[in-house]
C-alpha cells in the first residue's frame, strides 16, 4: 500500500492577488497606506520590492509591514534580500535570475520559507523544475513601463505552455490590471501579482477589490472546467 507522506514543511501558499510595492508609485499615500488599504480590497500576498533603498532604512521598512500583515495573515515576501528577509523574519523572499541562488536561499531561509523564482526563458523553466521553490514569477507576462530591463514577455500563449510543462504554481506579473488579470488565470497563473495598477490608483483599496473579483472568477471557471473534464 502506498502511503501519502504528510508535508514535511508548512509554508503559506501564495495563490490570488500578489501585490508588488513600489515605493514611488504610492506617492503621497505612503507604502504602508497603500499595502493595508490594497489587503483590504483583497490582497493576499505583499512583496516589499526595494530597489533603492540602503540596508537598514530597507530592515525597518520590512518590520513595519511585518507587523501589519502578521496579524492579517498575509504572508510578506522580500524582493532581492535574503538578507532582509531574515532580519525582519519575513515570510519569504523573491529571487530572480541574477540574484541569490535558489538551493542556497533555502538553505538560509528553511523549510517554511516561501521562496519564489522568476522565469524569463524556456531554460530557466525547465531548470526551476528540479529547485525547491514555491512558484515561478512568470516574468513579465506583458511589457510594463514599471520594469524595462526584462527579456521578451511571455504573451498569454507563453503562460500556457509554461502551465503544461511545469509542477509548480505560476504567478503572472506584468501590465496586470482589471481588464486582463482573469485572462492571466485564465491562460495558466494561480496568482496574478500587480505594481502600478495598485500602487498608482487613485483608490488603491478598489483598485485590488476589482482585480481580486477578476481573479476570482476565472479561478471559479477553471475549477468549473476542470470538474466538467473530471464528471462530464
Ligand atoms: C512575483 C514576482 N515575479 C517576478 C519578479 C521579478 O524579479 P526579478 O526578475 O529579480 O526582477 P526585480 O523585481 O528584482 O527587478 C518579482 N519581483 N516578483
Ligand atoms: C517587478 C516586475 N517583474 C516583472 S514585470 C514587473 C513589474 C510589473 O509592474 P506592473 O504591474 O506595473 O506592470
Ligand atoms: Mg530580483
Amino acid at each position: 500500500m502506498t502511503m501519502i507522506q504528510p508535508r514535511a514543511h508548512s509554508r503559506k501558499k501564495i495563490a490570488g492577488l500578489y501585490l508588488v510595492t513600489d515605493r514611488a508609485l504610492c506617492g503621497n499615500r505612503g507604502l504602508e497606506e497603500v499595502v493595508s488599504l490594497a489587503v483590504q480590497g483583497g490582497a493576499a500576498c505583499v512583496q516589499l520590492r526595494e530597489k533603492d533603498l540602503p540596508t537598514r532604512p530597507f530592515v525597518e521598512e520590512a518590520k513595519r509591514l511585518k507587523a501589519l500583515l502578521s496579524p492579517l495573515r498575509v504572508p510578506l515576501i522580500i524582493n532581492d534580500r535574503l538578507d532582509v528577509a531574515l532580519a525582519a523574519e519575513a515570510d519569504g523572499v523573491h529571487i530572480g535570475q541574477e540574484d541569490m541562488p535558489c538551493d542556497i536561499a533555502r538553505r538560509l531561509l528553511g523549510p517554511n520559507a516561501v521562496i519564489g523564482l522568476s522565469v524569463e526563458t524556456w531554460e530557466d523553466v525547465e531548470a526551476a523544475e528540479l529547485m525547491d521553490v514555491d512558484y515561478l514569477g512568470v516574468s513579465p507576462v506583458f511589457a510594463t513601463p514599471t520594469k524595462t530591463d526584462t527579456k521578451a514577455p511571455w504573451g498569454l500563449e507563453g503562460l500556457t505552455r509554461i502551465r503544461a510543462y511545469s509542477s509548480h504554481p505560476l504567478v503572472a506579473i506584468g501590465g496586470i490590471s482589471r481588464d486582463n488579470a482573469a485572462d492571466v488565470i485564465l491562460a495558466g497563473a494561480d496568482c496574478a501579482a500587480v505594481v502600478s495598477a495598485i500602487c498608482a490608483a487613485s483608490d488603491p483599496r478598489m483598485a485590488a477589490a476589482d482585480i481580486q473579483a477578476e481573479i476570482s472568477w476565472a479561478l471559479k471557471k477553471k475549477q468549473r472546467n476542470k470538474q466538467h473534464l473530471i464528471h462530464p
